[in-house]
């Protein structure tokens, strides 16, 4: 990497949220200006594939972990083909990256890939301001440094709530993840913004994936011959999941396993009839602690979503806070029950179907289970899935 590039930038940057709190910082990565809505996350490694995570698309985001770029940019943990946020916001950035993967520095990587940030602001304040009133839509400009002026540019952009963004990031054409080893099962992952983690950890269990675009129709999915279907993690308001959410209907009727992660929760629990809400800030980082509901046991997850599935029975129909989680639900395909919980504030962290003839049919995790970055607590899950078609696939043959 070049001299130039290990140089601190020290043109001025603004960051101004929709509320009008503004934070002067310098420029990081890219110059020009860029608009999304602000949220947070608290892992502390991990930032190349946090970055290369579709489901971060039209959002900027600020790391609490207060360095970083301490080892560079590399080959291998890109999650996608880029980097999708909008916007990056940096405490203290390395000027000299150390890792013997590293390629490039991350400023480096973000001027090549056009992505506008600011560090040297107060990213603690950022947060506690955004944990206080919520994620809201935020510009930064390294060229309009006056906040009413950059604030008048942030309240002419469109919410998160409301937006349909699975559609720009999904894959143009259909592509194969081959089994590694013995070819078991055949899966349809439906790409809503898939990272590349998730069929990966599918074909380390034998699992030959078909990742196909978020509007792909029911023809297309069934000419594939699937064992069992997946829907992945993705951006944007999962109310906007119109065509995958009657996708998933149908391959439900048809009796196929199902396991959805993240957006695919979401999906999930719309098919199922349920209600999805937005969270005051969500929950983004590769520290969550989760409660397994069946065996007690508490998993350390990495999360990124803004919106929850709302379960019935909340005194307030737009979270799932005070909902009773033990309530069965009975849906067309069966009985729907929350598997998972969040133990940070009870929001719906899995659901699980049992099919009309009593056995296991369909689950997901709100959680990113694939682990890239984050630990691997919840890799049972994909082992899971794979029980899931074995049984299913006995079923059929008996
Ligand atoms: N990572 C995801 O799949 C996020 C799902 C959805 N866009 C949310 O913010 O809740």
């Amino acid at each position: 990497m070049s001299q130039a590039a290990m140089k601190p930038a020290l043109k001025a940057a603004l960051l101004v949220l929709e509320d009008g709190r503004a934070f002067a910082g310098t420029s990081y990565g890219a110059t020009g200006e860029t608009f999304g809505e602000a949220v947070f996350t608290t892992g502390m490694t991990g930032y190349q594939e946090t970055l290369t995570d579709p489901s971060y698309h039209r959002q900027i985001v600020t790391q609490t972990a207060p360095h970083i770029g301490n080892t560079g940019v590399n080959d291998e943990d890109d999650e996608s083909t880029k980097i999708w946020v909008a916007g990056y916001v940096v405490r203290d950035p390395a000027r000299v990256p150390s890792n013997w993967r590293a390629k490039r520095t991350l400023d480096e990587q973000l001027k090549t890939q056009g992505v506008v940030g600011i560090s040297g602001i107060d990213t603690r304040a950022l947060t506690r301001h955004l944990r206080e009133r919520g994620a809201m839509r935020a510009g930064i400009s390294t060229e309009i440094l006056d906040p009413a002026a950059l604030l008048a540019k942030v309240l002419e952009q469109p919410a998160m709530a409301g937006s349909d963004l699975a559609s720009e990031v999904t894959v143009a054409e259909a592509y194969v993840v081959p089994a590694e080893g013995e070819k078991r099962f055949t899966v349809v992952a439906l790409d809503l913004g898939i990272k590349t983690m998730t069929p990966k950890r599918m074909a380390e269990r034998g699992i030959e994936v078909h990742v196909l675009p978020a509007t792909a129709s029911l023809e297309e999915v069934l000419a594939v011959k699937p064992d069992g279907i997946f829907m992945s993690n993705g951006p944007g308001d999962p109310e906007t999941t119109e065509h995958p959410t009657t996708l998933l209907k149908a391959l439900l009727e048809q009796g196929i396993p199902y396991f959805g992660i993240c957006f695919g929760n979401q999906v999930f629990g719309r098919a199922l009839g349920l209600g999805t809400f937005k969270l005051k800030y969500g929950h983004r980082g590769i520290n969550q602690p989760v409660l397994d509901r069946a065996t007690g046991k508490v998993e350390i997850t990495a999360q990124n979503h803004g919106f929850a599935v709302a379960w019935p029975g909340s005194e307030n129909q737009h979270s799932a806070v005070d909902a009773p989680l033990d309530a069965t639900v009975e849906t067309p395909y069966g009985i729907a029950e929350v598997s998972h919980v969040s133990l940070n504030d009870n929001v719906v962290e899995g659901l699980k179907l049992t099919g009309r003839d009593g056995k296991p049919l369909a689950f997901s995790v709100q959680y990113h289970p694939e682990a890239a970055a984050g630990p691997h607590d919840s890799a049972y899950l994909f082992d899971r899935f794979v029980e899931l078609m074995t049984v299913s696939t006995e079923k059929g043959r008996s």
